[in-house]
């Protein structure tokens, strides 16, 4: 086992309890910063989180506060489980009390819609000063809160950091590997949520099996290519955070994503539903596509699904449309 450190934990929700249980498992001393009053006092009291991980009793020894400046005093390592449109906001507000050494995991995945920022580009412009990596891959926050082994990927782009934090972060239920492509492993969360949403509503318009396979494949085609534009290496985006977290959030309803994808397959109202991050990421990723001239008529069709431009039906059927070409003539970047 590694050393004890403190591990605080900003953001209550689902994920964020999940990771805050598994660093304990891992034998540290942890702090959840969440904002509301009902959260903490159901962690520290009770145990649990209804709200987020309704069902699961958390580990003994896992602290909750909704003081911020609490929650991070003396913390070697702070993992943001902030949602991806929220963390600029939250950081504003935390980047001053992030030390020169702590080292600052971002485990949401998306971009930033009105700026087409990774989230470590966000950390980058709010606290430079903090040591920035990124946590991803293949893990509903149930799974790791019930103690399901699951394996995921941390980068940084210093790679000695990256394999600090995994050897601090892993437990016998969750293993992390390191990797130093920082952009690939943030690039391959963000993208997996869009073509989350794309499988879900091939599944709700009942096209099939072989149609969501289909869409699932090519939709992988464009985040390689988004990947290589943005220099991520191929590895990473075969690898747990890219592959990894897409076979997962593809194939299961368990995924938020794919639910949110489903429910716009089968025409119903999306109002009130659980965090999709997928659902801000889309624009975003279809606008640095476009202007990036890189092919992603997936990714566009979500984009569009979203905005109400399009059925399910005429996304399907401009995508069968497209001009025939060889699986593997990739002239595109
Ligand atoms: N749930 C999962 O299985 C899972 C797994 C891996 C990664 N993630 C990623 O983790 C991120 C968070 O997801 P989640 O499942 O925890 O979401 P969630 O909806 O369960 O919880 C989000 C939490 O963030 C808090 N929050 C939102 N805005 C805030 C703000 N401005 N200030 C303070 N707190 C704020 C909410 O109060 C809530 O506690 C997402 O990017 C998601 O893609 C989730
Ligand atoms: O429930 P989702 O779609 O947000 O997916 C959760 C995780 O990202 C799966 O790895």
């Amino acid at each position: 086992m590694t050393q004890r450190s403190k591990v605080a934990v900003l953001g209550g929700g689902a994920w964020g309890t999940a990771l805050a249980v598994t660093s304990l498992r891992a034998g540290h001393e942890v702090s959840i910063f969440a904002r509301d009053a009902e959260t903490v006092e159901a962690i520290n009291q009770r145990r649990e989180n209804p709200r987020y991980l309704p069902g699961i009793t958390l580990d003994a020894g896992l602290k909750a506060t909704s003081d911020v400046g609490a929650a991070l005093e003396g913390a070697e390592c702070i993992l943001s489980v902030i949602p991806a449109q929220a963390t600029r906001g939250v950081l504003q507000e935390v980047a001053p009390l992030i030390g020169a050494d702590a080292k600052l995991v971002l485990c949401a995945k998306g971009i930033e819609r009105g700026t087409g920022k990774l989230l470590s580009q966000v950390v980058a412009d709010l606290a430079p000063q903090a040591r920035v990596a990124a946590l991803s891959g293949p893990s509903f926050a149930t799974d790791v809160a019930r103690g399901l082994p699951t394996a995921v990927t941390i980068a940084a782009q210093d790679g000695e950091l990256a394999a600090e934090l995994a050897q601090l972060l892993s437990s016998s239920t969750f293993r992390c590997y390191s990797s130093s492509d920082l952009t690939g492993v943030e690039l391959g969360g963000a993208l997996k949520n869009v073509l989350a949403i794309a499988a879900g509503a091939t599944a709700g318009a009942q096209l099939g099996a072989s149609a969501q396979a289909a869409m699932v494949t090519r939709g992988f085609v464009e985040l390689r290519r988004v990947g290589a534009a943005f220099g991520a290496q191929a590895e990473t985006l075969m690898g747990l955070s890219g592959l990894g977290d897409l076979i997962l959030s593809c194939g299961s309803e368990q995924s938020r994503n794919f639910a949110y994808g489903m429910a716009l397959g089968r025409g119903e109202n999306l109002d009130g539903r659980p965090l999709a991050e997928g659902a801000a990421t889309a624009e975003i990723a279809a606008r640095i596509a476009r202007e990036k001239g890189i092919e992603a008529p997936i990714i566009a069709a979500v984009d569009q699904l979203l905005k109400g431009g399009i059925t399910i039906h005429q996304a399907v059927a401009a995508l069968m449309a497209r001009p025939l070409r060889s699986e593997h003539d990739e002239t595109q970047p």
